[in-house]
């Protein structure tokens, strides 16, 4: 299974409508859909929260009716709920709903706040940041609630590219993502509202998206049948700074590649690294992906090296001061090449590369793979692989404690790993980068790179 079929899918707030629409034109009615969200909603508070006194707060549209559905079927379980709304229901739907609930409606600016909060103010209709005194009443139950729980999305961020439009939005414990999960969940600023997320199934269909969550990828232990080049055999073409390069050429022998080459390196490192001249290395056909960046420098020697690289017709992995270096012509070159490239950059070396390309995250990632016309990996605390073709994942935000020196390297060399192995260069950087956060997580607080090389191999166990 490829990286791209593993990973959950991802439905923007115009394909979630799509998708229902769907639904609707094969005969389902819209109460019968909400029906489905309301249950799975109340599943939720009951199963997370227990018997406790909830507020659900309802909004105009189809985000409050999911509320009210919930609101009558927690009370027939019992349940000590109330309901406040910030507007009276605006469709059928929502109106139908209010009206199966049937019990008392409190003012939202009056409302009281309960030991469980549930959100259903807004979802994916949302089309601008709440009204001052909203969030911050809002905001206020949310202090005083214990749970908190927003459906769909916290109201107030937006769906589609990540960003917070309300001030002060709280931090949700828990959100319902009906049907699918939407980009909002992932993306920062807003993915740092949602808290846990749980998919709700609703039957909506989900094939069409161009978008993923980064699954964690199947990769075959090796057979009696290998050998080191079967494994995989990488080079590196190290530069000025000798440590960066050492640090990827590791993280590459401990992503599992059985022969690992490096160019330029001032020698050290592990015994089993080979040290060989990228002349020597650039006409291997065994060479499966050729690493250049980390440690690469900038200057005249720097140039005549990635030159040299570019020259090759090896799989590319440019990452760090070689997607400085590359510039406009070095990224004709790349799209002419056979074997799809991979670029790393972080959001300074992405703008270096592609200036102009101001949108957000998603859009920028997915705009530098099409104009490159090689896979495009934008690194940061929700990163995310696009393929030139259009599809996109994105990656669980990783642990913070990543942002330190020669990280970046590490994720380089087990990218490598990866594509030397076999895989398409978008399958080899979604599972070079589930590795790298992966392995993050076990070397836990205060890591340094090179300790998330050494806990590469039980990340990489894990997917065995
Ligand atoms: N579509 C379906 O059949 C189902 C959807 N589900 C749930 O519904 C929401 C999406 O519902 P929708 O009605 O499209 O949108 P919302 O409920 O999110 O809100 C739309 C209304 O809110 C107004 N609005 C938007 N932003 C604001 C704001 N900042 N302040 C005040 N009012 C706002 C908007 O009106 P405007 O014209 O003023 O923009 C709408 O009246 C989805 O998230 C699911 O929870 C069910 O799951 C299944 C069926
Ligand atoms: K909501």
């Amino acid at each position: 299974m490829s990286a791209w079929d593993a990973g959950r899918p991802i439905l923007t707030a115009g394909e979630t409508r799509a998708a229902e629409q769907a639904l609707f034109d094969g005969g389902m009615s819209v109460e019968a859909l909400m029906a489905r969200a309301g249950a799975a909603l109340a599943e939720l508070v009951w199963r997370h929260a227990g018997p406790v006194d909830t507020l659900i707060v309802c909004g105009p549209g189809n985000n409050g009716g999911d509320g009210y559905v919930a609101a009558a079927l927690l009370r027939r379980l019992g349940m000590t709920v109330r309901v406040a709304a910030l507007a009276a229901p605006r469709t059928d739907a929502a109106r139908h709903a209010r009206d199966g609930w049937g019990g008392a409606v409190e003012a939202f600016a009056e409302s009281a706040p309960a030991t469980v909060l549930v959100d259903a103010l807004f979802g994916t209709g949302l089309t601008r940041g709440l009204d001052t005194a909203v969030a911050t009443k809002l905001a206020a139950l949310a202090a005083a609630a214990t749970v908190t729980i927003a459906v769909d999305l916290p109201s107030g961020i937006a769906t589609d590219d990540g960003a917070v439009l309300t001030e002060g939005l709280p931090r949700f414990d828990l959100t319902l993502a009906l049907g699918a999960l939407k980009p909002a969940h992932r993306l920062r600023p807003a993915a740092d509202h949602v808290g846990r997320v749980v998919v709700g199934e609703i039957g909506i269909p989900t094939d069409a998206t161009g978008l993923r969550e980064l699954a964690r990828p199947r990769l075959s232990a090796p057979t009696a049948a290998d050998h080191k080049y079967s494994r995989g055999m990488v080079a590196v073409a190290g530069g000025a700074m000798p440590g960066a390069a050492l640090l990827a050429a590791t993280a590459a022998q401990r992503a599992g590649a059985g022969y690992v080459a490096l160019s330029n390196g001032a020698g050290g490192g592990p015994m089993a690294l080979v040290h060989r001249p990228l002349e020597a290395l650039i006409d291997d056909k065994r060479v499966g992906a050729l690493a250049i960046g980390p440690g690469l420098g900038r200057d005249s020697a720097a140039r005549d090296i990635l030159a040299v690289a570019l020259g090759s017709a090896r799989p590319l992995l440019v990452d760090a001061d070689a997607l400085v270096l590359l510039g406009q012509p070095g990224l004709k070159r790349l799209g002419a090449l056979e074997a799809m490239a991979i670029l790393t950059p972080h959001e300074g070396e992405f703008a270096k590369l592609f200036p102009g390309i101001a949108s957000d995250r998603l859009s920028r990632a997915r705009a530098g793979a099409a104009r490159s016309g090689a896979v495009l990996l934008l690194k940061g605390s929700d990163s995310i692989v696009a393929h030139p073709d259009g599809r996109a994942v994105i990656a669980p935000a990783a642990p913070a404690w990543l942002a330190s020196a020669g990280t970046g390297d590490v994720l380089a060399g087990t990218i490598a790993a990866m594509r030397a192995r076999g895989l398409d260069a978008f399958d080899a950087a979604c599972a070079g980068l589930w590795l790298h956060g992966e392995a993050a997580r076990i070397a836990g607080p205060a890591l340094i790179a090179d300790d998330l090389a050494a806990a590469l191999p039980r990340a990489l166990e894990q997917c065995l």
